[in-house]
């Protein structure tokens, strides 16, 4: 059956993360035959993101969405990331439908390191949605690995004899 990934990006992120997402989309349509499909919309911040995913999921019929939010480095920037979580949460809640949150901290990264940690992120959250609306095998989500998506993983941890 045909799923619908909506997502949703903002103004003002400094990388195109959506399209990162979009090129693991359709790169999962071809070689896993997935049957899938996007739609992307664009928000002026992360203030307008809640809702804007709460429309593509009860208006045009996705399945999941992904969001793409850039947080600044200023005290308000953080404030204000807050305050969209959670109002992303409510839209969740509500939808009954999951919203991942691919929020980039500018503050918890070197600049020279931004870019990469964005687009590496963005491909990592494609995936995890995708995984968790498709029947197909090859995109089972695995337990217990420590993921992290866009950056290292964790150890896994095991009991010491
Ligand atoms: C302070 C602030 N910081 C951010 C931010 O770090 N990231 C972001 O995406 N948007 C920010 N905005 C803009 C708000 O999210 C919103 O778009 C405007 O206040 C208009 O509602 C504001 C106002």
């Amino acid at each position: 059956m045909m799923k619908k990934v909506g997502i949703v990006d903002t103004a003002f992120s400094r990388v195109d993360m959506a399209k990162f997402a979009i090129q693991q989309i359709e790169q999962a349509k071809q070689i896993c035959n997935s049957e899938l499909t996007w739609l992307k919309t664009t928000v002026p911040g992360h203030k307008e993101v809640a809702v804007e995913a709460l429309r593509l999921l009860e208006q045009e019929q996705c399945d999941i969405c992904i969001v793409f939010g850039w947080v600044g480095p200023k005290e308000l920037d953080l404030t204000s990331a807050h305050e969209a979580a959670i109002a992303l949460a409510m839209a969740k809640v509500q939808a009954r439908k999951h919203v991942l949150e691919c929020f980039i901290f500018e503050s918890q990264h070197e600049q020279d390191a931004l870019f990469e940690v964005a687009s590496q992120r963005a491909i990592a959250h494609a995936k995890s949605a995708i995984s968790m609306i498709t029947d197909d095998p090859a995109w089972v989500v695995h337990s217990s690995i420590g993921d992290r998506e866009g950056e290292a993983n964790a150890s896994v941890l095991e009991a010491i004899d």
